[in-house]
């Protein structure tokens, strides 16, 4: 690790504990703590999930009582570590599908603590957990997925890869850009802002250019806020603009996820809907590796944001003259469909990393075995024909859910 990327991983470090310090005594001392953000304020209510780079809380609008998932990202590096926040900010926003998170707000402040920013975005909360709390209550419970539940919830997340592998991006004339990048309407209807959104979160007070604070109630500048519009008419700045989902005509852009889990696929409130989440690795999933240098560089992208134990072997060993591309996705799906069945990924409690052989080993040689259960020979196929090494003899993201479709009629 070269001394610039110590001392980021160091201050990396250095933030998560203060939150998570922050976290604990704000439990432990019964108090709440709050967070004003364009002049309304939000109570947080608690932590629900640390991520590497953020913490979520639930938080509380004071004044609407609603309640919201609220990502803080904290990026004490600066301008470079919020490009990297608002480039997952623009991913929430690009893809639109009833299987995929929608970003309902997001802003940028300074930290009060230190020379850096604070990314926060706000979500929409799902009581329920993410399939990996599931897993767990059923580890717990001693219980199963039903082989028609398991392979339900597994194609509402394959139609939400489907939205990202075939994403058509909008031209970017259609779009203004703002020199200052900052997010502002373009036109209002009759009634200024959309009473929908108006309702879920309801507009600031002031003239828009609110201040922050926390806890303490020091304000510090908001740098920059913006707000979903259901129809569209927020103009975006021109790295944003540019993609924004376009009609059947629109050049293709396959995106790649890139972390695809059970851990970043939340439960409705109905309880069957997935909704996939977390596009903090998300990539255009097409990229030509013409050297080393663009391989070695790759790998360590991976290794920073792809979960290794969902990681495609591709990934894992970057080589010059391939084309990396969205079927990464279509491993980590596999991968998500085993664990769904038997509990953890296929390449994680594995005879082989037992005996002190590495991840990357197993993944590599695609070494795994299905456990002995009740499941059928149809969804066996199906994890397996997407586990395969070399990427070219995987199926596609339609061809999953074909292949899914098949087996659920077999237990219809
Ligand atoms: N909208 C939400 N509603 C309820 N809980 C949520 C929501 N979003 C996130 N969480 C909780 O917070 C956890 C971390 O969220 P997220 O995956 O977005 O963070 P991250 O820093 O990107 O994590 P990772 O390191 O896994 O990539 C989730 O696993 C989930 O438990």
């Amino acid at each position: 690790m070269s001394p610039p990327q110590f001392l980021s991983a160091f201050e990396t470090f250095k933030d998560q504990a203060k939150d998570a310090i922050y976290a604990l005594t704000s439990c432990l001392c019964q108090q709440t703590a709050k967070v004003k953000i364009n002049g309304r304020t939000f109570q947080i209510i608690k932590v629900l999930g640390e991520g590497g780079f953020s913490f979520v809380y639930l938080a509380q609008d004071e004044h609407s009582g609603r309640q919201f998932a609220l990502k803080k990202i904290r990026c004490p590096t600066g301008s470079e570590g919020v490009n990297v926040a608002m480039r997952e900010v623009e991913a929430y926003r690009r893809f639109k599908h009833p299987n995929i998170i929608r970003i309902l707000d997001s802003a940028v402040v300074q930290d009060p603590e230190g020379d850096g920013k604070i990314v926060y975005l706000f979500l929409p909360l799902y009581k329920r957990g993410n399939l990996q709390d599931a897993i767990n209550a059923n580890v717990v419970n001693r219980k199963h997925f039903s082989e028609q539940e398991m392979l339900r919830l597994f194609k509402g997340t394959c139609e939400a890869v489907r939205a990202m592998h075939d994403f058509r991006a909008r031209a970017a004339s259609s779009q203004q850009a703002q020199p200052n990048g900052s997010l502002r309407q373009q036109e209002q209807g009759p009634s200024g802002r959309h009473s929908d959104d108006d309702e879920r979160f309801p507009q600031p007070e002031g003239d828009g250019d609110g201040g922050y604070s926390y806890d303490s109630g020091v304000n510090v500048p908001l740098v920059t806020t913006h707000r979903e519009e259901e129809d569209g008419d927020v103009v975006f700045n021109e790295e944003l603009g540019q993609e924004q989902q376009g009609g059947p005509g629109a050049e293709l852009v396959p995106y790649a996820h890139r972390d695809l889990k059970p851990g970043n696929v939340m439960i409705a409130d109905d309880g069957v809907t997935p909704i996939l989440m977390d596009f903090g690795s998300t990539v255009k999933a097409r990229i030509p590796i013409d050297n080393r240098n663009q391989a070695l560089l790759q790998q360590d992208i991976a290794a920073e944001q792809s979960t290794m134990a969902y990681r495609a072997p591709e990934l894992f060993d970057v080589k010059t003259g391939q084309t990396l591309d969205e079927k990464v996705d279509i491993w980590s799906l596999g991968c998500t469909l085993y664990a769904l069945a038997y509990s953890h990924s296929p390449f994680e409690n594995t005879q082989t990393t037992e005996q002190g052989g590495s991840i990357a080993m197993a993944v590599l040689n695609a070494q795994y075995k299905h456990p002995s259960s009740a499941y059928s020979q149809g969804l066996k196929d199906l994890i397996d024909g997407m586990l395969k090494v070399n990427p070219t003899e995987r199926p596609d993201i339609h061809a999953v859910i074909q292949m899914t479709d098949r087996v659920l009629q077999t237990l219809a």
